[in-house]
């Protein structure tokens, strides 16, 4: 048991499946995420990570087991609720709005915490107006953590796609994430961008004193950052350990080469 396994868990998931008619994607995994861990996701194709990233965010419902997120079952949360309780996830590819500016997608992700409504923004004005401006700053804060300052008001859709998995972080970053869950955040960069992320990444975790779990299949990236591996195969976990640990594991070797471990 590694030391941060040994603090108290913030999101556990326990006993899942998931099944899909007749295929079984997850089947009874148990995982626990402890608090500022970096917990790397990795597998072959098909393997679940995807799937249990869908679970443990309350997107997809488990055919069994249940996740606690702080110590709240979130397994009856609708999505939206589950985003409010600051487990936070991006996507593979990116979900963003390609007609509007870097700064304008990342006051996306604030909006959920924006206390004025149209109405209200309607009949106290000024209300509405100091807390735009409080919106801002918190946007602009991030854009500089992001280093994206410069292209704050260059619409998303003109960017690299290295340049748009940095937006969509800020944008997962805007909903002020106690948690943040990454699907292949890396995919389709070249290596100085997988490095800027990379970088990121460990600065979030470093900053914000948040857990971050990343699927990923850089094992490059994966071995440098993180602090420890589960790894899926068909469905199943079969290691939990640290990235020297893991790389040794024979039935993880076997699963990389394409046997049935
Ligand atoms: N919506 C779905 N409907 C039916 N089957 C699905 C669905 N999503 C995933 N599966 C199946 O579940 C299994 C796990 O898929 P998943 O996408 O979670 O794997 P993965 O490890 O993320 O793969 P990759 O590395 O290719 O993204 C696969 O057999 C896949 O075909």
């Amino acid at each position: 048991m590694t030391e941060a396994t040994r603090q108290p868990a913030m999101l556990e998931a326990r006993g899942i499946t998931l099944k899909f008619g007749g295929v079984t994607a997850l089947a009874d995994i148990s995982v626990n995420i402890g608090q500022q861990e970096l917990v790397a996701l990795i597998g072959p194709n098909g393997a679940g990570k995807s799937s249990l990233l869908n679970v443990l965010s309350g997107f997809y419902r488990p055919s069994q087991g249940s996740v606690r997120f702080d110590g709240l079952d979130i397994g009856h949360l609708p999505v939206h609720r589950v985003a409010q309780t600051g487990l936070v996830r991006t996507f593979q590819g990116t979900h963003l709005l390609p007609n509007m500016s870097v700064l304008d997608n990342i006051l996306v992700g604030r909006y959920m915490h924006m206390k004025s409504t149209l109405t209200t923004a309607f009949f106290y004005y000024p209300f509405a107006h100091r807390e735009e401006i409080a919106q801002r700053a918190i946007a602009e804060e991030i854009l500089g953590f992001l280093e994206l300052e410069h292209l704050r008001h260059q619409k998303v859709g003109t960017l690299g796609y290295g340049m748009r998995k940095r937006v969509d972080l800020g944008r997962a970053l805007a909903m002020e994430p106690r948690m943040l869950l990454l699907d292949e955040p890396m995919a389709g960069m070249n290596g100085e961008e997988k490095e800027d992320l990379a970088r990121f990444i460990l600065d979030i975790r470093e900053s914000r004193q948040i857990p971050v779990v990343l699927v990923e299949h850089d094992m490059g990236v994966v071995m440098d950052i993180a602090d420890r591996v589960v790894v899926l195969n068909f469905g199943r976990k079969i290691a939990d350990a640290s990235p020297v640990a893991v790389q040794q594991d024979e039935h993880v070797i076997s699963a990389y080469l394409g046997g049935k471990a």
